[in-house]
């Protein structure tokens, strides 16, 4: 409305925070809290109902229940002939739209280890006791390993195959969320963000408690480009929406803060656009017309290794048979022609098989690499599969798949960057640069094989035994073997050569400018991040406003 227009041109703000995902809304909840006059801007639009999302599947329709709140589906994102909510203008997938990644992942939710934080897995000192930031995330958002709201669990034959599977090699079962630092030889039921049997994450619960506060205010389908900046010192966010001020820049009060959270690719993107990053990508930016007029000259440019450090879990796909999985029909149709008592079991009440994400199992093993690190194998398990390439005959209704990730200890390294059109790109591919990765993987995956002739009628068909583990993995593609867990682009640290935000999560050679999101996490952590993201979050929060000199 004109009047609302009108008030927020002449508003500044005393922290302006870039991208509504996982990060972002909790450094928005935290520092509104506190009492300062946050800003939330976001790219994107509405997700889940609660929100004023409409993306309903058609036998949810005239219901509050839309793709991003229902967790069973989640396969379907991969399968949308319109796949709007995917950033489009990143080659990797990434959410643009309210609550970011957890609006769109499989919900998988880990509490961090102590090991996450440690020193040996790049944490500068200082960010080692993360219980009490852990813990007050909990304390908003409790995992279950059992999302339907009877309490039930449902389709869960592979986890009596997998029981079968992995008790002969040692593990054990756990509640896995309960004791957070066992991850040798574990397994258990898979844990998710959901709340009474429907997506949750930060937008149901921080945000929540945001929206309320009179010092809050959100605003969706803003896209950042770049800060506006006067040497060291930020003095706005360019936005292209002019009724948040002159020429779409939203000014801070006298020293203000602005937070960059839009995600490894795209706080990546408006640093570099905002003249902070390394020359080649600056140059990029300059020869671009468009971004090229709001480019600091290059005597203000920072040079930081902004892309540089990315990991991400590499991950290579299992494919069995048994007898007593259903595979779901591969989740083929839940969109459009799910099962009709399943249907209407969760829309009668949340409860039943669209309760939950597809994994239903998870795993840990430690392995001691040749170079002396400990690395760690993760193992999630769900019945279907995205893909089959066998040349033995199979029961399509019988599959299941393991994925088995590299986690905590990985040592690779790639980068991530922009191209001309600033589209948001892996530039190295992370996964397998060091060869001992790749080593340790194999010798996972070979240690789960192994296992086989001990459970009654579980077959592995991809691959088939026609192929050795050896040639399997030497040819995995690597573009399938993306885990879509990108950290360490904004990496935190002491020394700039090396990072790009400080132990207070300041981009350096800034006196106003943060990232509270993914990319500031040095190292992968034990299990999927968000978890790990929504505790660095809390803590980078605490950090920030403990620091002289703010609003
Ligand atoms: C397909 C998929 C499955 C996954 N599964 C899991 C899982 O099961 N468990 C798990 O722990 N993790 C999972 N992840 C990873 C997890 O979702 C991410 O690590 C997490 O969301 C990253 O949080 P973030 O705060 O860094 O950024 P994001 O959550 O990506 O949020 C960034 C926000 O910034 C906004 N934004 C970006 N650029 C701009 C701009 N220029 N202006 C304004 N706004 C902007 C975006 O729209 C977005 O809302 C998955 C990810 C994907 C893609």
């Amino acid at each position: 409305s004109v009047t609302t227009a009108a008030s927020t041109a002449t508003t500044a703000y005393d922290y302006v925070i870039v991208g509504a995902g996982v990060g972002g809304i909790i450094a928005a909840d935290r520092l509104s809290e506190a009492g300062k006059k946050v800003l939330l801007l976001e790219r994107g639009g509405p997700s889940t109902g609660e929100t004023g999302g409409h993306y309903n599947a058609p036998w949810a329709m005239g219901t509050n229940l839309t793709k991003f709140d229902i967790p069973g589906l989640f396969e379907s994102l991969f399968s949308d002939p319109d796949p709007w909510y995917w950033c489009q203008d990143v080659t990797v997938f990434a959410g643009c739209l309210l609550g970011g990644g957890a609006t769109l992942n499989g919900g998988l939710y880990w509490y961090p280890t102590d090991a996450d934080f440690s020193v040996e897995n790049g944490w500068p000192s200082g960010w080692q006791d993360h219980a009490q930031y852990t813990n007050a995330v909990i304390a908003r958002l409790p995992s279950t390993d059992h999302p339907s709201t009877d309490g039930q669990r449902y389709l869960e034959q592979t986890f009596g195959v997998m029981q079968q599977l992995l008790e002969p090699q040692g593990y054990r079962q756990l509640t896995i969320n309960d004791e957070p630092n066992s991850k040798d030889h574990v397994y258990g039921h898979s844990a998710f963000d959901f709340i009474d049997g429907k997506r949750a994450g930060p937008v149901a619960t921080y945000l929540q408690t945001a929206k309320v506060r009179p010092n809050f205010t959100y605003k969706d389908f803003v896209y950042v480009s770049s800060v506006v900046r006067n040497g060291s010192q930020i003095t706005g966010v360019r936005t292209n929406d002019t009724s948040l001020g002159s020429g779409g820049v939203v000014s801070l009060t006298p020293n203000g803060r602005v937070i960059l959270s839009s995600g490894s690719y795209g706080t990546s993107r408006i640093l570099f656009q905002s003249g902070i990053g390394p020359s080649d990508m600056l140059a990029l930016v300059k020869n671009n017309v468009e971004a090229a007029v709001h480019l600091p000259l290059q005597s203000q440019w920072i040079n930081l290794p902004v892309g540089m450090n990315v990991s991400d879990n590499p991950s290579i796909n299992l494919v069995f048979t048994h007898p007593s999985v259903d595979s779901y029909d591969n989740w083929a149709d839940v969109w459009t022609d799910p099962r009709p008592a399943d249907a209407a079991q969760y829309l009668k009440n949340q409860s039943g098989v669209f309760a939950s994400a597809s994994p239903r199992v998870n795993f840990w093993r430690a392995y001691a690499g040749s170079d002396g690190i400990t690395r760690f194998m993760q193992g999630t398990v769900r019945p279907g599969a995205g893909s089959v390439d066998t040349t033995n005959p199979y029961n399509a209704s019988q599959v299941f798949t393991i994925t088995a990730y590299l986690s905590q200890g990985v040592t690779s390294r790639g980068r991530l960057g922009v191209n001309g059109s600033l589209t948001g790109m892996p530039l190295v591919n992370p996964w397998f640069q060091d060869p001992v990765d790749k080593a340790v993987l194999l010798e996972g995956i070979k240690d789960i094989v192994s296992g086989i002739s001990a459970v009654p009628n579980l077959t592995l068909i991809t691959p088939d035994n026609h192929t050795t583990i050896d040639a399997y993995v030497d040819t995995y593609d690597p573009a399938s073997m993306d885990s879509n867990h990108w950290v360490g682009a904004a990496k935190i640290g002491t020394d700039p050569t090396t990072a790009v935000v400080n132990t207070n999560a300041k981009v350096f050679g800034t006196n106003n400018l943060f990232v509270i999101d993914a990319s500031i996490i040095p190292a992968l952590p034990m299990g999927n991040p968000q978890g790990m993201i929504m505790s660095v979050a809390e803590q980078a929060t605490a950090k920030i406003l403990a620091l002289v000199g703010g609003p």
